[in-house]
């Protein structure tokens, strides 16, 4: 069996009503691969309109909708924090965790990461676990350093079997909404250090874990990083909210 690709879109605090119309227009004119999936990450408002608005028109075996974040607690009082059973709820597949905007905006830990990634498993709902090194780290030669630890702290927490149910993002922090793509050849270098890390515990599981890269793919360098044998697809910002550019990357995937 092989990995399917994923064409992953986060829309981050972007997006609106309208862009749910566009993006689906745009979409059930595709004609993607057999092995292509699609999955977009509106901001929560807007989880429950995108849902329905991909059901109505067909689109449920090919797009799946993600939650940009979830709380790592499971319900009580925690204001303004989303649950995993509310995602559960409006039948919300999956959820993006440990986005570098969390981890240097919001101080998420690696810790707390890996809590979230537990309840979102728990709760059957499929994390989007993204890692990634600084400009500074790279600079310094300490890039599978990095990675190992943010991934170590969820395999502490879950054991390497739940990486059989995760999907990972590589997301180099300097090139994310800067324009630097890291090259084909940098990317795929350090998908196959992710999954080499990985198959040193569970070589099954391993080989079959999406590995997605993000940080400034458009619609010019997303062919050439999907075709590289490690990477598994993309999770897209900003070209993911322009309707048409998403989907000449979806139909080129
Ligand atoms: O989650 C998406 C990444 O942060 C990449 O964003 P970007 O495509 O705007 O660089």
């Amino acid at each position: 069996m092989s990995r399917s690709l994923i064409v992953a879109a986060n829309w981050k605090m972007n997006g609106d009503s309208a862009l749910i119309d566009a993006m689906i227009a745009k979409l059930s004119q595709v004609s993607f691969n057999d092995n292509v999936k699609v999955v977009i990450a509106p901001s929560f408002p807007y989880l429950d309109k995108l849902n329905s608005a991909v059901k109505a028109a067909n689109l449920s075996d090919k797009i799946s909708v993600s939650a940009q974040n979830i709380s790592e607690q499971t319900s009580g009082a925690f204001t303004g924090e989303v649950s995993t059973a509310m995602l559960c709820d409006l039948a919300i597949s999956h959820t993006i965790i440990g986005h570098s905007e969390r981890r240097s905006i919001y101080g998420e830990s690696d810790t707390l990461i890996a809590d979230k990634v537990a309840v979102a498993l728990a709760a059957g709902v499929t994390p989007i676990l993204c890692i990634g090194e600084s400009e500074a780290e790279r600079e310094a030669g300490q890039t599978e350093q990095v990675l190992a630890k943010q991934l170590s702290a969820v395999i502490e927490k879950t054991g390497i079997e739940a990486f059989a149910n995760i999907v990972l993002a590589y997301e180099p922090v300097w090139a994310i909404g800067t324009g630097k793509t890291a090259s084909p050849e940098m990317a795929q270098e350090t998908h196959a250090f992710i999954r080499k890390f990985i198959a040193a515990s569970a070589q099954d599981i391993a080989l079959m874990l999406p590995i997605l890269y993000g940080g400034s793919v458009n619609q010019k360098t997303s062919e050439a990083l999907f075709a590289q044998p490690d990477i598994d697809g993309g999770l897209i910002g900003g070209a993911s909210l322009k309707a048409d550019e998403f989907g000449t990357i979806c139909q080129n995937a």
